[in-house]
């Protein structure tokens, strides 16, 4: 479980006093998620999520994350709203860490989205590309291709350990997406890591999209190609291109894609694979055995790469060629 920071009853209350949403009631820590510490707080006036900001979240950052998620909340996306203290502070530092309060939002998360739900979250994945037009702070994806070449030197030899002949597949991937990656599609924020775990539903539609740390600027398209390796294949690792078309169809309805956009989905599609193939086999060798939660499997993005990889026509994606 995810609890890394313990907050007391006291510690918990001397926070809510700086604001105006009555007195805690009740205070439970949330098992999910692997990045930061998430307590679930119910006051006198309803619930809300208090995070404690660990290690993996630069501090730096933490403006934008959370100007990002005040700006899009102002337009109804379904976002978690920050809540701002008396004085307007979002930042707190709580048990030596940064602390913020933030709005509950109501809804569950699947494990294995069926064809509706790859419909509802294209077209929610396309308004909130349109919903964060105009934000005006920047952050660099620091998990494009030169946070990729850094992991995969960091990888070093463990590359082999994992698979035989998984180094030189990475460097002559990394080669061919260094001399490949498009540069002049339509940018913007994007989420960066909008996967199943990180969508509430509620009666079908989306009611809330959470974890917004690694949002950055960067390609839409790219974005999309996340969402479509996340949401689109099945867990015997076969792609289903129902899925996909749904998906695509709905984000389209939403926000055309440019035919660029659409012919470059394949090499978005493998950075896309290759950057969580990355994090996740670092991640298999920088997590102790005894730590709270267990890496995913570096597998599962291997497989996704591969199929990308043999993709011949975008009608593999369920696209008109
Ligand atoms: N605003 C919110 N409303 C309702 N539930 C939330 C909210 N924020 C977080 N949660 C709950 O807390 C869990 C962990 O949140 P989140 O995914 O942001 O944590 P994380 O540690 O950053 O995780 P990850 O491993 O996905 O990076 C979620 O799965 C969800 O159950
Ligand atoms: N979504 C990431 C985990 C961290 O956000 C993954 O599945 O590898």
């Amino acid at each position: 479980m995810a609890v890394y920071t313990e907050v007391t009853a006291e510690e918990l209350a001397d926070l809510l006093a700086g604001y105006d949403i009555g007195r805690p009631v009740s205070m439970k820590g949330i098992a999910e998620g692997v990045e930061n510490t998430n307590y679930l707080v119910t006051t006198e006036q309803g619930d809300f999520i208090l995070t404690l900001y660990e290690k993996r979240v630069a501090c730096g950052d933490l403006p934008f994350f959370i100007g990002l998620l005040d700006y899009l909340a102002a337009q109804s996306v379904p976002c978690p709203v920050p809540i701002h203290d008396r004085a307007g502070q979002v930042l707190h530092t709580l048990c030596d860490r940064s602390a913020a309060l933030f709005s509950f939002l109501p809804g569950i998360s699947v494990r294995r989205p069926s064809v509706a739900q790859c419909t509802a979250v294209g077209a929610e994945l396309a308004k909130l590309h349109l919903a964060g037009r105009g934000f005006d702070m920047r952050r660099e994806n620091d998990l494009s291709l030169a946070g990729w070449e850094r992991l995969r030197e960091d990888l070093g030899d463990h590359a082999d350990a994992l698979w035989e002949g998984l180094g030189e597949l990475l460097d002559s991937e990394l080669a061919f997406l260094r001399a490949h990656w498009p540069d002049d599609l339509p940018d913007g924020v994007i989420h960066a890591d909008l996967f199943p775990d990180n969508v509430l539903f509620l009666d079908g539609d989306v009611s809330g999209m959470i974890d917004f740390y690694f949002a950055c600027n960067d390609l839409l398209a790219y974005d999309i190609a996340i969402c479509l390796n996340a949401w689109c294949f099945e867990v015997d690792h076969s792609f289903n291109i129902t899925k996909a078309r749904a998906f695509l169809e709905s984000y389209r309805s939403v926000r055309p894609m440019s035919a660029a956009e659409t012919e470059a989905l394949p090499i978005l599609a493998r950075g896309a694979a290759l950057r969580f193939l990355l994090t996740r086999a670092y991640d298999w060798f920088h997590t102790a055995p005894d730590a709270y939660v267990r890496p995913k499997s570096p597998d599962e993005y291997l497989r996704k790469l591969r199929f990308h990889q043999r993709v011949k026509s975008l009608s593999e994606y369920g696209l008109a060629p």
